[in-house]
């Protein structure tokens, strides 16, 4: 495996995660490989397997649950989702000395933490300015039904409590304004990881209604 730590960028969905990493591999075509996730859950217009995510049956997903195959995985919105150790390994075949980025959820972090350590990736959160803004951020992707951006937001609390806990990631980064959470993420992959970077922001009124009404 590459000895340059992996980057696992963390964060509720809608807060601009792909469109940070988008921005970092068209920098830098050559430095970086997206570890390629597997889920259960149907191909979107537009994905590709095997470059989107490897688009697997639940029985096939299971078998390599049971065949220990994964780093971390998760049941999302009825789907599962996760990360096989293979697919950071394959990262340093797309080409010499790539160094692997991944897109994992906060449970996913805490299972990397408790059983595959040794990865010691830079774990990096993006965290929205507030959470009325990643709500709009969401309904305005419009790539998502009602529901399934009412159990992103849910979601997203938990993940939001997490990031809060001290020492749960190396570094936060407030996706704000793209310019300037893009220039802190490039600090990042430099491994100028001494700062200084954000605050996960404090609790705004739309996620404090949220969290009352659970
Ligand atoms: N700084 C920003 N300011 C305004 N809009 C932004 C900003 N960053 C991203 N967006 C927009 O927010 C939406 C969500 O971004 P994106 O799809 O990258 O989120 P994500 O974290 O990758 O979500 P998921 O985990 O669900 O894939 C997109 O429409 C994107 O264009």
């Amino acid at each position: 495996m590459s000895s340059l730590r992996p980057i696992v960028l963390c964060g509720p969905s809608g807060v601009g995660k792909s469109t940070l990493i988008r921005r970092l591999f068209d920098e830098f075509p050559n430095r970086f490989g997206f570890s390629v996730s597997h889920t259960t859950r149907a191909m979107r217009p537009g994905e590709k397997d095997g470059v989107s995510y490897h688009f697997v049956t639940r029985d096939e997903f299971e078998r390599r649950v049971r065949a220990g195959e994964f780093l971390e995985h998760a049941e999302f919105g009825g789907n599962l989702y996760g990360t096989t150790a293979q697919a950071v390994q394959d990262v340093s075949r797309q080409g010499e000395g790539r160094r692997a980025i991944l897109d994992i959820d906060a449970q996913g972090v805490r299972l990397i933490k408790a059983n595959h350590a040794s990865l010691n990736p830079v774990f990096v959160f993006v965290a929205p300015p507030t959470f009325s803004t990643l709500q709009e951020r969401l309904q305005r992707r419009a790539t998502d039904a009602p529901e399934a951006i009412e159990r992103r937001l849910t979601m997203a609390l938990q993940e939001l409590t997490f990031a809060r806990e001290p020492h749960s990631f190396d570094c936060v980064i407030v996706n704000d304004d793209l310019d300037r959470a893009y220039q802190l993420l490039r600090r990042v992959v430099n491994d100028d990881l001494a700062g200084p970077f954000d605050q996960v922001p404090a609790e705004d009124d739309a996620e404090r209604q949220r969290r009352q009404a659970m």
